[in-house]
């Protein structure tokens, strides 16, 4: 039965979904790294396919952008749809002086300034982490494949514009090192609908440079190649 925001039938998803933030990204994961791509939904623009990789079954539905959007659509997947595992491939703003653009970070944490989740445990403040298998397997992948993927909190904002800047000497001091703005709700709708959640996410952003719309679009197959790597 389709839901307020994903017109798909049960069954039309996989049990493993990746989710960008981007739906123009989602189309592109499908006809690169899927065998028998098919378009499952497209309310509102948000693209959804599934298919094939390795011969198992894969989906991929974009979240939108932020917090509640990304609450949304992973919520209903897991609800009505029966997903298991989501990945997040997502772009990044990178904050920790090591890091280049276009590098990969799987993230093993999330900080957030979002209210979302501020009284799902009344007087709590909840840790957002990711599934330690699904992180497990991307940091393996890494080692099988030469590749690095660098580990590491990032922090979810609400706010893409006017973010304050002042807060970066403080998340730097406790270890963070980069910046989004779902992870937090990815993970935290994960434990609360109980499917298991990673993010993985591309550089696409550092203090003084960023990449153009087209190269962030582009740049993504090491990122899904380390997100596919988590469903293994
Ligand atoms: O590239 P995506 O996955 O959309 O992720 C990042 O890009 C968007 C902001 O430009 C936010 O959604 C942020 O989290
Ligand atoms: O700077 C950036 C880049 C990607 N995503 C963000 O949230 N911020």
């Amino acid at each position: 039965m389709a839901t307020p925001h994903i017109g798909a039938e049960p069954g039309d998803f996989a049990p493993d979904v990746l989710m960008p933030g981007d739906p123009r990204r989602a189309k592109l994961i499908a006809e690169t790294f899927f065998d028998s791509p098919r378009l499952v939904t497209e309310v509102r623009g948000i693209l959804g396919y599934t298919g094939t990789f390795n011969g198992k079954p894969v989906s991929v539905l974009a979240s939108g952008m932020g917090m509640p959007s990304m609450a949304i659509y992973s919520t209903e997947l897991a609800r009505f749809f029966d997903v298991k595992r989501i990945v997040r491939v997502g772009t990044i703003g990178g904050i920790a002086p090591f890091l280049g653009l276009g590098d990969v970070i799987a993230a093993s944490a999330a900080h957030t300034n979002s209210a979302m989740t501020a009284e799902w445990v009344p007087g709590v403040t909840l840790s957002h982490a990711p599934d330690f298998a699904m992180l497990r397997k991307v940091v393996e992948h890494g080692e099988a494949t030469g590749k690095t993927i660098h580990v590491g909190p990032l922090f979810t904002t609400d706010s893409f514009y006017n973010p304050d800047t002042s807060l970066v000497p403080g998340l730097l001091k406790y270890g963070t090192i980069g910046i989004d703005m779902e992870a937090a709700g990815l993970y935290a709708v994960a434990r609360k609908e109980g499917f298991d959640a990673l993010m993985v996410g591309t550089v696409s952003d550092l203090p003084g440079s960023e990449m153009t719309a087209a190269e962030r679009e582009a740049t993504f197959e090491n990122m899904v190649s380390f997100g596919l790597a988590a469903f293994q």
